[in-house]
């Protein structure tokens, strides 16, 4: 029962962590469809900050959906559920102090609201990789949207299950547009000033 978990009080802080690692730590969110670039750039991305000495992790759907959210579909609430567990485990991460990046597709609004509810505004970073699903379909890196068109796949987002794109994204990347480096040079320009400890 809820009411009878009692919080202990640990000494060493979130923000001991972040000083000792001398940088804040958040959760930079890629959503977007799938095809769309969220692995590609998030890995990019993930590789500067470590240039940078910075302590990170990524999310995804490999060492997620294929270990502690294997139980979960394609449904609706389903994917309500994933989100909530990812959010849920990034907010532990950043309070580990780490800069954790996820990308899932996270195709509802109302789960990507939630996130924000879990990990707090000042530490969430959404960016909307933001490829139409023509594109996706051409792409089609994993052969899903050909399966999905041959009624092998059910809910497959963009074509038999909705995607709700971001109204107020922090970034908006458009890929048909940018390249790979000018995207995460743009996510880059907008994390590194809140990557800056300061104690004062
Ligand atoms: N029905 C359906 N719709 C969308 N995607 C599908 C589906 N079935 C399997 N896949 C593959 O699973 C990846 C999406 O998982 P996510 O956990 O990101 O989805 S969600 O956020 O819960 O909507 C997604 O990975 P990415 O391509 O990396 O986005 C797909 O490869
Ligand atoms: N500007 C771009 N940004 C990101 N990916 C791109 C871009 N142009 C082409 N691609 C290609 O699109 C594909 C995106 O796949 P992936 O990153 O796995 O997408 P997702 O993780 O969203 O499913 C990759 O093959 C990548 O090389």
């Amino acid at each position: 029962m809820k009411e009878n978990i009692i919080s202990h009080n640990y000494q060493v802080s979130k923000t001991d962590r972040q000083e000792k690692n001398n940088h804040t730590s958040f959760l930079i969110w890629f959503t977007g469809l799938s095809g769309s670039g969220k692995s590609t750039i998030a890995n990019v991305v993930e590789q500067e900050l470590y240039k940078l000495g910075v302590k990170t992790y990524t999310l995804d759907g490999d060492n997620i959906r294929k270990g502690i959210n294997s139980d979960l579909t394609f449904a609706p609430e389903d994917r309500t559920e994933n989100i909530r567990r990812i959010a849920e485990i990034g907010n532990l991460m950043v309070d580990a102090g780490l800069v954790t990046l996820a990308a899932f597709v996270s195709p509802y609004k109302k789960d990507r609201e939630n996130i924000k509810n879990i990990v707090k505004d000042v530490n969430f970073v959404e960016v909307y990789i933001n490829t139409s699903v023509e594109e996706c379909e051409r792409r089609d890196v994993k052969g899903l949207y050909k399966k999905a068109r041959a009624g092998e796949i059910k809910n497959m987002t963009g074509i038999s299950a909705p995607y709700e794109a971001p109204e107020n994204p922090d970034i908006e990347i458009k890929t048909e547009e940018k390249t790979v480096e000018e995207a995460v040079h743009d996510i880059m320009n907008f994390i590194k000033p809140k990557l800056k400890y300061s104690d004062e």
